[in-house]
């Protein structure tokens, strides 16, 4: 229980959340699993929320503000009995009544996140919060999906879990990359403070059908420039990495990560590592060997190499990636070739 002062200002024990409605816990009532997800209109929260829908003994509850996802992603589960969309914005409170919150409500994209970055810090900060309160308030697990970016341009390599990162606090990116870390950091002060059942997954550079078409981001980028027969920008030097997943991994990795019995933070990443220019031959190998490559001026703070140690994911949730770069990209020129309304040169 909580020791108060006098005058009620001091908390320094822990007091246990509520435990879930007495329904849950009933003889003949054999309620499904509530479970929201925030941010499941975009892209990574639509399959997650395909995912969850299979499982007949899910509810699935989505809030978005729609900033960068679209009720397209998700509109053949509307109108599901099980399902259930909601706009809303997470720096307002929200009241469900769930046993789960995976909590991906942040744009993502570098072009998105910058566009308003004070939005972005209090989607993370403020978003975050509600979300904690939330689940405080009818005693929910909590997934929080932070991001590689905490470890900033990393001075260690691969990045495992324990190390602290090397992050600028006054930068372009930083309403992204610090906004995750204070939000990593909410999460074990409730944990802590408040015993709030949580996880957190540090997720790196995630691809895969439905992607926006203008996202931004470099492998959605180089597709769709390859469909259209534009050159490919790397951003320059070209020599920087990154590690690829495939989001039906990806989406596999947080279901873990859920269900699982570890706090985290857990990396959930593909460690296979590209430079920006292999990642442009790949593409251009796939799509259209004569498409030119154009290098481009890159952004501030960019991070110069990423590649997670996935240790613990492997061995406190058995999980690992499936599917290779090489397997992931077809999967996603099908998507934008259909979406661009590009189909496939056939050469005899
Ligand atoms: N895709 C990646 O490579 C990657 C890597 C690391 C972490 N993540 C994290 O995973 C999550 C999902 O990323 P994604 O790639 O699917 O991005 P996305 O932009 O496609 O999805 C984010 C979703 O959150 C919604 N949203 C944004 N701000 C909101 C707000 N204030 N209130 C309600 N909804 C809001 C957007 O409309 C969108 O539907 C994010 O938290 C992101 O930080 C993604
Ligand atoms: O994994 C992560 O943690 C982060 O990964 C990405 O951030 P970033 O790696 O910067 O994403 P991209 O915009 O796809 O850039 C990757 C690299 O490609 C380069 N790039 C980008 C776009 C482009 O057209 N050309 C190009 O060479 C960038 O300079 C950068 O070096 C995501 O967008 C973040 O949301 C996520 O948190």
């Amino acid at each position: 229980m909580a020791k108060e002062t006098a005058n009620g200002e001091q908390h320094t024990i822990t007091r246990p959340p509520p435990t879930p409605s007495p329904l849950r816990f009933s003889k003949f009532f054999q309620p499904n699993l509530r479970i929201l997800v925030t941010g499941g209109a975009g892209f990574i929260g639509s399959h997650l929320v395909d995912k969850l829908m299979e499982n007949e003994k899910n509810e699935v509850i989505v809030v978005d503000n729609y900033f960068t996802g679209s009720k397209d992603n998700l509109k053949k589960w509307i109108g599901h009995p099980r399902f259930e969309l909601i706009r809303h914005d997470v720096t307002e409170k929200l009241l469900v009544e769930v046993d789960q919150i995976y909590h991906l409500a942040c744009p993502a994209s570098p072009i998105f996140y910058k566009y308003n970055p004070v939005k972005t810090i209090k989607t993370n900060v403020i978003g975050t919060l509600n979300m904690l309160g939330l689940a405080k308030r009818v005693g929910a697990r909590i997934l929080l999906t932070s991001t590689s970016e905490v470890y900033g341009d990393p001075l260690e390599h691969p990045q495992k879990e324990e190390y602290w990162g090397n992050v600028n606090p006054i930068g372009v990116r930083s309403c992204y990359d610090e906004g995750k870390r204070v939000a990593e950091t909410l999460m074990f002060d409730y944990h802590r403070q408040h015993g709030i059942e949580i996880r957190i997954a540090r997720i790196f550079n995630t691809y895969g059908p439905r992607m926006n078409i203008d996202d931004g981001r470099v492998v959605s980028n180089f597709i769709a420039q390859a469909i259209r027969g534009e050159p490919l920008t790397v951003q320059s030097p070209g020599t920087q990495t990154r590690s690829f997943c495939y989001v039906s991994d990806m989406v596999d990795g947080l279901i873990r990560l859920m269900e699982g019995e570890h706090t985290g933070p857990i990396n959930i990443g593909n460690p296979g590592e590209f430079t920006m220019m292999e990642l442009a031959e790949a593409v251009k190998e796939l799509i259209d060997p004569a498409v030119p490559v154009k290098i481009v001026e890159n952004t501030p703070d960019d991070p110069r190499q990423r590649k997670p140690n996935i240790t613990k994911a492997k061995e406190l949730l058995g999980w690992e990636p499936k599917i290779t770069l090489r397997e992931g990209l077809p999967l996603m020129e099908d998507d934008f070739r259909q979406r661009l309304g590009v189909s496939k040169k056939h050469i005899n």
